[in-house]
């Protein structure tokens, strides 16, 4: 029998546990890296690096290989400043145990605020869309946006439709910057948010696209936008923008996003579930539609 090649001989299952966390933490990173400004960053360090490492090993260039040492202790120190907004996000992400935390019944009350938000913000999305009004439409999720709605102008209102359109009827004293929704109430309105530097945003897209993307690279919130040019839809998420929406995509893609539809979906199941003796019973079957909760296709 030929021999292994002596790494599969040192393979042990705490080294297939070792390999396994550190492809794990890559994955991880690169996901939330994904279709980011941070994607083309890396993939640019990693060619220039690929590139200098080769040269200098290659052609034993001895002062590029110092150039390097001295260099790449201070890359390492540079990597957390410039990909603060993605970290942060990803720890963020990572530590939003809120939702395993919370009762059923206060779960169950989030969850019908934000089927109402979902279906106003879509109502009037629509609307907006065809009376070709700008709209930013910011819905917190669990970071805090309260830093942003403090600089705008405070509004604690139900969440309708109809408030919506007439914050964003043109030349009103509410209608420029964004309006932020914290479950069914709009918070504030006139807020202005950071807007993204991403390169790879298209450059027709203006100043409301870009604080649109901008605030979701900065939090997990879910941006609408509206664009007064196009009439346009579009949902900014994760630093993502995903775009030429009409209102049935818009309501999937944010029942998606937030999360609606997989625990509606999980809430239909659970209740067929439930229903399914009962049904046997009476010697009936009844048909549970179920939404597929489609992970919207990025655009932008
Ligand atoms: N930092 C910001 N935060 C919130 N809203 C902003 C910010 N910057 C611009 N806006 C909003 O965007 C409007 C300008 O939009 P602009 O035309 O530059 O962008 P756009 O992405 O091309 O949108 P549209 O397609 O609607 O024209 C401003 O009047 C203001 O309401």
């Amino acid at each position: 029998m030929p021999e292994l090649p002596w790494i599969f001989t040192r393979l042990d299952l705490r080294a297939l546990v070792d390999i396994l966390s550190v492809a794990l933490i890559f994955y991880w990173l690169l996901w939330v890296a994904q279709g980011t400004r941070a994607a083309q960053l890396i993939r640019g360090l990693v060619i220039l690096l690929g590139a200098v490492i080769g040269a200098a090993n290659l052609f034993q260039l001895v002062a590029l290989n110092w150039l390097l040492s001295v260099t790449l202790p201070a890359l390492i120190v540079a990597i957390p400043i410039v990909f603060q907004p993605e970290l942060r996000r990803a720890l963020e992400r990572l530590g939003h145990t809120g939702a395993w935390l919370r009762s059923p019944l206060s779960t169950s009350n989030q969850e019908a605020e934000l089927s109402h938000a979902i279906e106003e913000i879509t109502r009037a999305s629509a609307q907006l869309a065809r009376l070709r009004y700008g709209a930013l439409i910011v819905i917190e999720r669990e970071t805090g946006l309260q830093d942003y709605a403090d600089r705008g102008i405070p509004l604690d209102a139900t969440l309708t439709r109809q408030l919506l359109i007439n914050v964003f009827f043109p030349n009103s004293p509410l209608h420029d910057g964004a309006v932020i929704v914290r479950g069914n109430r709009i918070i504030a309105a006139g807020c202005v948010l950071p807007l993204s530097d991403n390169v790879a945003i298209e450059s027709q897209l203006g100043t409301r696209h870009r604080a649109g993307i901008g605030i979701t690279e900065e939090s997990d919130a879910v941006a609408v936008i509206v664009s007064e040019e196009t009439g346009q839809i579009s949902v900014a998420a994760n630093g993502r923008l995903y775009r030429n929406l009409d209102p049935e995509r818009l309501r999937r893609i944010l029942r998606s996003l937030l999360r609606l539809e997989r625990q509606a979906t999980g809430m239909r199941l659970r209740e067929r579930a439930r229903q399914r003796p009962r049904l046997a019973e009476g010697g009936q079957g009844e048909q549970v539609a179920e939404d597929s909760a489609r992970t919207p296709t990025q655009v932008g």
